[in-house]
């Protein structure tokens, strides 16, 4: 199984790829990969349980150690994905904002780039405050198992309607973004070949190499390190839901606060 794999085998890997700067990422504390460790990593008092399952959460951790990207399906349990589709179903557009490539402050809307509408999530439903909780807990995990010094998370929903698109991009630029982990979980009923609105993966050493290619089916989550690969969403051909979200790490200096979103 997954889990004991990841408690026996890995020590230091050794990988000089996507991780790069990321070095520290690459060493795991085999102690500490246990069942009952991760299931306790895991442990959240939600109103809706978050995990079901291990195995997701044990795969992503060998993932990211060993290429620095993983797509997991079924990430959540049932109940807890179920109850975030309806909130995303349930925004209005109009409580939506255009997104714009940047942080929130730059107002900057590039339709050329990208067309699909945001919302931020704060804790302020029940749904959003235990997927705020739920993501607080795998940032706490995460340091713990790869010792990436995540700092905070934000979040948005995100809704492309028919003919949007988000073209290829970094979600961070090297040593100009918090942005250490993109996350992004998809709330899609029954998607279809042919209706589009695929996640494309790219190379992170050669980025016109495609990598992988996954549609944003219900329940599926995606991660990856934001300075290390280009993505892209294809032109979507129905409504198309989804919670994109970045693992930070701390950039306060003196006085000043590093501002979020
Ligand atoms: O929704 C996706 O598949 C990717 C979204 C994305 O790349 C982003 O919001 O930065
Ligand atoms: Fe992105």
């Amino acid at each position: 199984m997954m889990i004991s794999n990841l408690s026996v085998s890995v020590a230091w890997l050794q990988y000089d790829g996507a991780l790069g700067d990321f070095a520290f990422l690459t060493v795991i504390n085999p102690s500490m990969s246990t069942d009952a460790t991760l299931s306790g990593l895991l442990h959240i008092e939600n109103t809706i349980p978050a995990f079901s399952r291990l195995e997701p959460f044990a795969n992503l951790l060998q993932d990211l150690q060993t290429k620095g990207w993983s797509v997991q399906d079924d990430f959540f349990s049932t109940d807890f994905t179920q109850a975030l589709v309806n909130e995303v179903e349930g925004v209005r557009s109009v409580d939506m904002l255009q997104a714009g490539v940047g942080r929130k402050q730059d107002h900057q809307i590039v339709l050329e780039a990208r067309r699909d509408y945001i919302q931020w999530i704060d804790p302020n439903t029940v749904i959003r405050t235990d997927f705020l909780a739920t993501m607080e807990a795998l940032r706490v995990a995460l340091n713990s198992q790869l010792f990436l010094g995540l700092f905070d998370y934000e979040a948005h929903f995100a809704r492309y309607e028919e003919g949007a698109f988000y073209e290829k991009h970094l979600d961070a630029f090297k040593g100009q973004s918090t942005r250490i982990l993109s996350t992004i979980l998809y709330l899609n009923e029954d998607w279809q070949d042919g209706e589009g609105g695929e996640l494309v993966i790219y190379d992170e050493k050669n980025p016109s190499i495609e990598i992988g290619r996954f549609f944003p089916k219900k329940g599926r989550m995606a991660v990856f390190l934001s300075e290390c690969f280009y993505h892209e969403v294809i032109v979507s051909r129905r409504t198309r839901h989804s919670i994109a979200g970045w693992f930070r790490v701390n950039n306060t200096t003196g006085a000043v606060l590093d501002p979020d979103q």
